[in-house]
């Protein structure tokens, strides 16, 4: 995801607008331009930027920055709000329900990412014990139905289509009483996607819609499409009833930006993202740490401070620097579980941490998932030295390896693979934050609090030390934060 760069143009327009002496309309006024500009590169559709900085403008208090409160986190706070509202339409989408048939349809344009993402879909209700299944709806592109019966296999999903039907109605209600007789409890529809938004696509969209009543419709759309969002989105709203929106795409150039103009189109929350090609490359959309990473926060703030809890002051700087470095090992996975352990309320942390939060511990599953993290670790006291220091990925795709890992820790063959893949999920999460700026003030006050200036001097980074004005500039820091404390410091 591009959206570092984004949110390192907001961070320096704050940091200009901090940098001025009297912040009044017109620093003001700037300082949001600038912002405007970042967002609307990342994709973000001008009107909604136009009306986010009236927003903005409406709410931030020109006294109160005067006053010396901390600018930069009233108009960082300000932005994150306006983002995050315009990502939510207001009323949830259609929710699945285990045992209670529902019928999902999925539209979009030729290439979005639809078949793939029917499949990613039905996949992951699977996992939550639902009953999916696919129909092929799509007799417009000759390699439909293989892709989704190929997908479909693979998952052991049962599928339906034809290579002789060229009515997609027909296959449609076919599909629908073969799985109804099933009792499928989550019938998913696939349909045709064409190259622009033609008349003809929107006219079978709507008789399919007609001859299957989903009880749910869900917008695929590309993330990468940049500025044409809003407008394919409203395409299709204006022709099918849209009640979600799907993103995918967004492991590649996509800025993220899209997203917001899709909900705006759509009136419709995004309630999924795909991020590669794989299967189980698909996350559950949280708006909060989305917009967090679109500005470039991440949860980092939070999660330093608890890492201040738990890892041994000596080593924080080394973690740190081992979890942007971009070599993401196994060991250091083990190292997160270990800390994880120690650090308390699971639910808490794990929502901190990039990564770690819905898919490894789902909400109101603790306990299961603090098991699975003691499974993983015991399977890791298995592997050799050189295994959870290796960076090669393709170290375990030998079977023996995995055999003997799995012999040696008295667990399956599956249970290791499970393992990896969460492995691999993280190590391509975290090989995108190589090089993030981790914003250290809220960390470093929770130090402070702990120790005096010459301690503090010993555990931080040189480079971090100089740019402070060495221990001088140090210690006047810490006789701020004294008086203060990090819940009045800026990121
Ligand atoms: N990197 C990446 N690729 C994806 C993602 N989702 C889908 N793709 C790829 O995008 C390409 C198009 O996906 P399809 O699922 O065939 O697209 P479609 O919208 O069903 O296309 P039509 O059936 O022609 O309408 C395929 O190569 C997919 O593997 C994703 O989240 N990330």
């Amino acid at each position: 995801m591009v959206l570092a760069e984004l949110g390192g143009r907001i961070s320096r327009a704050l940091q200009e607008m901090t940098n001025a002496t009297v912040i009044d309309e017109k620093v003001l006024t700037a300082c949001l331009n600038e912002i405007s500009r970042a967002l609307f590169q990342a994709d973000v559709q001008l009107k909604m930027v136009q009306t986010m900085c009236t927003n903005i403008k409406k709410i931030v208090n020109l006294e109160d920055l005067a006053a010396g409160h901390n600018k930069r986190r009233i108009i960082q706070q300000a932005v994150f709000n306006e983002l995050c509202s315009m990502l939510d339409p207001g009323k949830p989408s259609f929710s699945p329900q285990k045992g209670k048939p529902s019928v999902i349809m999925f539209v979009g344009l030729q290439g979005s990412g639809k078949t793939t993402t029917c499949t990613k879909y039905a996949y992951h209700y699977q996992k939550k014990g639902f009953k999916p299944a696919l129909i092929c709806a799509d007799t417009f592109r000759a390699g439909a139905f293989d892709q989704l019966k190929q997908n479909a296999t693979k998952a052991n999903i049962p599928f339906y289509g034809s290579y002789t039907e060229t009515d997609p109605v027909k296959i449609a209600q076919e599909g629908l009483e073969t799985f109804r007789a099933e009792k499928c409890d989550l019938i998913i529809v696939d349909t045709s996607g064409r190259h622009k938004q033609e008349a003809a696509l929107f006219e079978e969209m709507r008789q399919v819609a007609a001859a299957t009543s989903p009880d749910l419709v869900i917008f695929v759309m590309d993330g990468s499409i940049g500025q044409a969002a809003f407008d394919q989105a409203q395409a299709f709203k204006q022709s099918a009833s849209v009640g979600a929106v799907i993103i995918t795409k967004m492991d590649g150039h996509a800025k993220g930006g899209g997203a917001l103009s899709a909900v705006a189109a759509t009136k419709s929350p995004v309630i999924f993202i795909g991020t590669g090609e794989h299967i189980d490359e698909f996350e559950t959309f949280e708006t909060k740490p989305f917009v967090s990473r679109l500005l470039g926060m991440g949860d980092w703030a939070g999660f330093m401070d608890r890492i201040q809890e738990v890892v041994p002051m000596d080593q924080q700087p080394e973690l740190i620097q081992k979890l942007t470095d971009g070599n993401f090992t196994l060991r250091l996975m083990y190292e997160q579980f270990q800390n994880i352990m120690s650090m308390g309320p699971l639910n808490q942390v794990m929502s901190m941490i990039p990564g770690f939060s819905s898919e490894l511990m789902p909400k109101g599953r603790e306990k299961e998932s603090q098991a699975k993290i003691k499974k993983f670790m015991t399977m890791m006291d298995s592997m050799t030295s050189a295994e959870l220091d290796s960076t090669n990925p393709k170290l375990f795709a030998e079977a023996s390896r995995v055999m003997r890992v799995a012999r040696g820790s008295g667990r399956s063959v599956r249970d290791v693979t499970e393992m990896l893949e969460e492995y691999k999920r993280l190590a391509k999460l975290w090989s995108k934050m190589k090089g993030l700026k981790i914003p250290k003030k809220g960390d470093m006050s929770a130090m402070a609090r702990n120790m005096n200036a010459q301690h503090m001097s010993k555990v931080l980074p040189p480079q971090m030390l100089k740019q402070m004005g060495g221990l001088g500039g140090l210690q006047n820091l810490m006789k701020q934060f004294g008086g203060g404390g990090p819940k009045d410091m800026g990121k």
